[in-house]
């Protein structure tokens, strides 16, 4: 089967990475530094791109790839580096058995230069892994939810997607249970979750809700008032007959709720006509949603441009939903931006 060996490294990638992650979530020390763009990094953000490029270079070298992350914070701040190094020595020395198939990182020097092997500018030919090292930094912050995501795009189409959300629940219906869980899709072959902390256990395939009325439908959005509008979405959802109270996850997470049939609806309206989604904040989640059955435009209707290079310049927005749904939430949606003539 086709990208077979591509979904067990990013899997295992990620996995690794999360031990990282885990372990700044529960420490007081996050080391934030606020970015240019006045978005929040952690040293979690770097050591889980390093952790991941390492493996992802190690196994497929030829390949390119588009990291969120770069190392100039931490090359200005050698006590951040330190840090940094530290959590990426101890998770490696503490994976040793996957070190034949992930690689090893000898010292910090090789870690920075590692994390800057993610400045690929994408595009349309080619191998190219996107890869966002903690999505939803800011509920990674707060305590709430973030998601390590990793995919592998070609020639300008997603074809392997993986994420870890390590504090959504493994049974929805027990959200007091178990926390953690691994999806990940191979284009063609279907989506599967599994409790992250069962490395070697097979995926349980999954699919959207099979949930057509909407008066019992619930839509996902952000938690972020910054990066979507809570007020159009609330709008659709009225107009769409929606009646529920929405979702509201960080992160791909919302991508992971709606592919396993926690929610049927995904809606991510734009607060800025100007910014453009990172290809890093949709590809394994796309992915996912597509082969667990669902449908994903943008809020016009046209399909996710991955050729664009880092961003998803030639699209606006996210509607994501059930595939029997798609059509009527698209048209609500269309409805609403022509009532606010965007
Ligand atoms: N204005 C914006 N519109 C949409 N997404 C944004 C905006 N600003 C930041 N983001 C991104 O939203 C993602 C989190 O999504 P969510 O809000 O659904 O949890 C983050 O990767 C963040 O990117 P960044 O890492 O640049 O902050
Ligand atoms: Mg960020
Ligand atoms: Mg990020
Ligand atoms: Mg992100």
């Amino acid at each position: 089967m086709p990208y077979t060996n591509e979904r067990r490294i990013a899997e295992l990638a990620i996995q690794r990475a999360c031990i990282l992650t885990e372990r700044v979530y529960n420490s007081q020390v996050k080391g934030t530094i606020m970015k240019g763009d006045k978005s929040p990094v952690t040293i979690a953000d770097f050591g889980a791109q390093a952790l991941i490029i390492s493996s992802v270079s190690h196994a497929f070298p030829e390949d390119s790839i588009v990291g969120e992350e770069d190392s100039s914070d931490l090359r200005a701040d050698k006590a951040k580096r330190d840090l940094v190094w530290g959590l990426v020595k101890d998770t490696l020395d503490a994976t040793k058995d996957l070190t034949s198939e992930l690689g090893d990182i000898k010292d910090s020097e090789e870690m920075l230069a590692v994390i800057d092997r993610g400045t690929h500018q994408g595009g349309a030919v080619g191998r190219i892994w996107a890869l966002d090292p903690i999505d939803g930094t800011k509920g990674f912050l707060r305590g709430d939810q973030y998601a390590v995501c990793l995919g592998l795009i070609v020639d300008g189409k997603v074809q392997v997607g993986a994420l870890v959300c390590p504090n959504l629940p493994v049974d929805p219906e027990a959200p007091e249970g178990e926390k953690g869980i691994l999806l990940s899709a191979v284009r063609g072959q279907g989506a599967t979750m599994r409790p992250w902390s069962t490395p070697s256990a097979q995926g349980t395939p999954i699919s959207m809700s099979s949930v057509t009325d909407f008066s019992k439908a619930r839509f996902c959005e952000g938690v972020e008032a910054g990066h979507s509008s809570h007020s159009e979405q609330a709008s659709i959802a009225k107009s769409l007959g929606i009646t529920a109270p929405s979702i509201q996850l960080d992160s791909q997470a919302k991508y992971a709720s709606i592919s396993r049939g926690v929610g049927e609806i995904y809606l991510r309206l734009p607060v800025s006509l100007s910014y453009e989604e990172k290809i890093w904040d949709h590809a394994a989640g796309s992915l996912i949603v597509e082969e667990a059955g669902g449908v994903i435009t943008d809020i016009y209707g046209k399909e996710l441009d991955f050729r664009q290079g880092r961003t998803l310049r030639a699209n606006k927005g996210i509607v994501a939903a059930q595939t029997a749904l798609h059509p009527a939430v698209l048209k609500a949606v269309k409805e609403e931006l022509k009532v606010l003539e965007l």
